[in-house]
């Protein structure tokens, strides 16, 4: 964790660097989920074909080499934790180490302040006549949300005053293998029952898959969303349970039946009736800690005027989110834990010191290298040296169906940004071999990989144009490993003797490579820094574009010597 000298009071304007030149156009690319690990039938990215990046590999140690991308590293709990979106584009972009959500979400509730913030004594309110409902993604993945954080929580609420609980419940397999939702919804019961004998009334009272229902992200399809306010909010679901745990288990029958796209549903008493939908008077928290794929809800949930969706109710409620998702919309503006302050980030940094900078993705993505990179920051830092390029996203259709993704739409528009040469430099977040990655369908992940080299030839090859540098590596691992392992390392297998898909992130490192004709002679990875991360990667940019990096950074990857 950084113990540099804080920044506060510090001159914005960057030392040029002794060795490097100004002037160069730099571009940076993120490969979503791609990481490093041995040759193996479940790495996607060994078994698809990717010229462009084996030739890059070839210029190690020299120009490429591994990076941490998971656990302390990038500001998670543990180093079992694995890498997400979220801290990835944080550490990348903000170029030093802050203890993230998860984390503070810990302490505060090993602690007890959570239960002192105001966030807390603002729904409290309610625990007298009202209802606490708490609605997230039911999951130990550590990338959302953690189940562990729900059982304190509710453990804390009831302590604290509340009398009638309702969990509202998104299921996962994603961060955690398809089919584990049983076992958490059992979990869950468990808990909710020890509630009941100490005199809580406590139940689940609806539900549906992450994916279809609730959590989407970036704007790409409100119906997901309207599908969860009408289940959570108004009680409203094609299917209707006596409990979760049938729920569960009788839509996983459906031979398709996962996770991550179970439909919505409602639980409902013996008269058919919803045993918890949000009323006037209620209180709200949303238990995720991650921002991307909650703030759409929190946008529902608190805004008077809303017109995304017909909400039928809008009830008054008292709400609050595990954190703050969006600092700039101050949304929620009530919450259970201060999320944490990201500042001077590289992109700032670079503001202030006239580079112009393109960044552009697909939408699924597309906040990771804007919002995420900026340290949980919407818009621009100067208009007038910055430019934002959104590609949609296919909708309705899951992406191992269009495993090429936008892929080579966004290496065009990286393309057009690199030759107009009105930028210094042009960030793109390529998004194959993760989104695909998270299917769980190997030969689509594979052809999702090759689109991705593929996409990044195309900007490799701009850079050369324009006598440019470029910094390609990735935000945690995905793609190359999609088997459940043993200790040793060996795929598991089911009753069937089926290998267990892997359809989250992994621990494993990730690649850096650096490259193009602008890039000094004597520029070469440095060898004293093993065990560097992502953090590390912020610096070494502002050294590619002439400048040294501020000293509270973590030290740039590269240095310079005489060729
Ligand atoms: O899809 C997401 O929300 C997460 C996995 O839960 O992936 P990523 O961190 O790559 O965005
Ligand atoms: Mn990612
Ligand atoms: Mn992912």
């Amino acid at each position: 964790m950084a113990t540099r000298p804080p920044a506060e009071g510090k001159p914005w304007e960057l030392a040029a660097h002794p060795r490097l030149a100004k002037g160069k156009v730099v571009g940076v690319v993120v490969l979503d989920g791609w990481g490093e690990a041995p040759p193996d039938p479940f790495n996607c990215i060994h078994a698809a074909d990717t010229p462009t990046l084996d030739a890059l590999k070839k210029a190690a140690p020299e120009r490429w080499r591994l990076i941490k991308a998971h656990g302390t590293a990038v500001g998670l709990p543990t180093d079992d934790d694995m890498g997400n979106s979220e801290v990835g584009h944080n550490a990348l972009g903000a170029g030093q180490i802050y203890a993230q959500g998860a984390k503070l979400v810990d302490l505060a509730l090993a602690s007890g302040k959570i239960y002192e913030g105001e966030g807390f004594k603002y729904i409290r309110e309610s625990f007298g006549s009202g209802t606490l409902h708490l609605i997230g993604l039911l999951s130990d993945g550590g990338v959302h949300s953690r189940f562990d954080q729900l059982q304190l929580l509710l453990k804390g609420a009831s302590e604290h005053g509340a009398r009638r609980i309702r969990v509202h419940v998104l299921t996962d397999g994603r961060d955690v293998l398809d089919g584990s939702s049983v076992r958490f919804v059992e979990m869950l019961e468990e808990d909710l029952a020890r509630l009941r004998d100490k005199g809580v009334d406590a139940r689940v009272a609806s539900g549906g898959g992450r994916m279809y229902v609730t959590m989407d992200r970036y704007e790409n399809d409100w119906q997901v969303v309207k599908r969860g306010w009408d289940a959570h909010v108004l009680g409203e679901a094609p299917h209707k349970f006596k409990n979760a745990l049938e729920a569960v288990k009788k839509l996983r029958e459906d031979p398709k039946a996962n996770d991550q796209y179970l439909p919505p549903f409602v639980i409902v008493d013996e008269s058919g009736k919803p045993v918890g939908q949000i009323q006037d008077g209620d209180a709200v928290v949303t238990f995720n800690f991650r921002a991307d794929r909650m703030v759409m809800l929190a946008k529902a949930l608190e805004y008077e005027n809303f017109d995304k969706f017909d909400r039928v109710r809008f009830p008054k409620i008292r709400y609050a989110g595990m954190l703050q998702y969006d600092g700039e919309l101050k949304l929620p503006s009530h919450y259970l834990v201060a999320p944490p302050e990201i500042e001077r980030t590289s992109g700032e940094y670079l503001a202030h010191n006239g580079i112009r900078i393109y960044a552009c993705s697909e939408t699924v993505k597309f906040g990771h290298v804007t919002f995420f990179w900026n340290g949980n920051r919407s818009g621009y830092f100067n208009p007038s040296l910055e430019k934002y390029e959104e590609i949609p996203s296919d909708i309705g259709i899951p992406f191992n169906v269009q495993p090429k993704m936008k892929a080579l739409e966004i290496a065009q528009k990286a393309r057009d940004a690199i030759l107009s040469r009105k930028f210094d430099q042009v960030r793109v977040n390529i998004a194959n071999g993760d989104m695909v990655g998270h299917t769980g369908d190997i030969e689509a992940t594979i052809v999702g990989c090759k689109a991705a080299d593929e996409a990044v030839k195309i900007i490799l090859d701009a850079i050369e144009q324009v006598g440019g540098i470029f910094v390609l590596t990735a935000d945690h691992g995905n793609a190359e490993d999609m088997a459940k392992r043993d200790k040793s390392g060996k795929p598991l297998r089911d009753k069937d003797g089926k290998v267990q898909t892997l359809t989250s992130h992994t621990l494993n490192p990730v690649p850096i490579a650096i490259g193009g004709p602008g890039l000094a002679p004597g520029v070469r990875f440095r060898t004293d820094l093993p065990n560097a991360g992502l953090a590390n990667v912020a610096a070494t940019v502002m050294n590619l574009h002439g400048f040294e990096a501020p000293d509270h950074y973590e030290p740039t990857l590269v240095e310079v010597v005489d060729k």
